[in-house]
């Protein structure tokens, strides 16, 4: 996110009322801009309580964006935006005992220490945890007296997610909660994910860890251009890319040689790479083929596509503008 967010507003804002009852979150064909800048195009989603929902995408994808409408920070071009039943541009104030956020830029007193600003924390939020469980919670325990402005990138993150979840909210914002957090402290923000989640929250998460969706996400939907460019379960989006099959082949072997295959065929330098939503379905004809002409097929691998390949894809596609 860049510098104080002022999008122009060239529609009228949309209606206080709740748009539909389906989920904790709902986004209907939202747009939002900066001067003439469009960042975010018609993007559409929910998640339902109990959820966890993944953001991803390229940087500039416009995550950050949607995430601070839905906080009532920004107010949409157009679209419509509903936390709760509720507009958050009208509703921020009645929303905020409900909504947590864990965001990209923190707001806390450099001269408070961890547990000073976790207790203003609780006193504001009626927090019902103390503040000793909720830094133990994050692993902050042993900087609780240590003033906020001398605790680590890493450290004031997790200081964030203890005032998250000092109240159980209904809806989590939580946008790259892991950045800069080492594998331990990414696995026990995880773990406090999914108890929220667990306990009826929504979370709403944005992340540039492809991992941590697969790990965590319900769903999950590729931004891109300010677009959502592919949605559903990792696992339906894994399906609908190309899986890839690779081997090397005897070096009399070329092209022709080869049977006909639902995906594309290359051979290069010896190396056979089939590209191929049908994966089963060419694996079986290739191995058929080996089989029957008693070729050996080395190093035969076949794997469906990562989301790193698909989320490189979509990088390499911006870089080509
Ligand atoms: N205040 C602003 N004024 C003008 N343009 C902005 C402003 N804030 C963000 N943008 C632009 O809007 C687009 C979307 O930004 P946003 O921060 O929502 O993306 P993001 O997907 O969260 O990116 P990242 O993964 O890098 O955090 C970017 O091109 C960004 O430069």
């Amino acid at each position: 996110m860049n510098g104080n967010p002022t999008p122009l507003v060239t529609h009228a804002a949309p209606p206080d009322s709740p748009i539909g009852a389906a989920g904790a979150v709902d986004v209907a064909g939202l747009s939002c801009r900066y001067g003439d800048f469009t960042a975010v195009d018609g993007v559409s989603l929910g998640v339902a309580p109990g959820e966890l929902f993944a953001l991803l995408g390229t940087n500039g994808a416009g995550k950050t964006t949607t995430i601070e409408t839905l906080q009532g920070l920004l107010r949409p071009a157009s679209g419509r935006v509903s936390v709760l039943g509720r507009d958050p541009w009208r509703h921020r104030r009645a929303l905020a005992g409900e909504v947590a956020v864990i965001g990209q830029k923190t707001g806390f007193a450099d001269d408070l220490t961890a547990a000073e600003t976790v207790k203003l924390w609780n006193d504001l939020h009626a927090g019902r945890t103390a503040v000793g469980a909720l830094l133990e919670k994050v692993e902050l325990d042993h900087r609780a007296a240590v003033r906020v402005g001398a605790l680590s990138g890493g450290e004031r993150r997790r200081l964030d997610l203890a005032m998250a979840i000092s109240t159980v909210p209904k809806v989590l914002f939580a946008d790259e909660p892991t950045t800069g957090l080492d594998p331990r402290s990414r696995r026990r923000t995880w773990a406090t994910l999914r108890e929220l989640t667990e306990s009826g929250t929504a979370v709403l998460l944005t992340t540039h860890y492809l991992d941590e969706a697969a790990e965590l996400a319900d769903r999950v939907a590729i931004m891109h251009g300010g677009r959502i460019v592919r949605s559903g379960t990792v696992d339906d989006i894994v399906a609908a890319h190309d899986a890839l099959i690779t081997a090397r082949l005897p070096a009399e072997l070329g092209l022709d040689s080869l049977p006909g295959m639902a995906g594309t065929l290359a051979v290069d330098g010896g190396e056979l790479r089939v590209r191929t939503t049908d994966l089963q379905g060419d694996l079986y004809r290739l191995l058929d083929w080996a089989e029957r002409f008693a070729v050996e097929l080395r190093g035969l691998k076949a794997a469906p596509a990562t989301l790193d390949e698909i989320f490189a894809e979509l990088e390499d596609v911006q870089e080509n503008r």
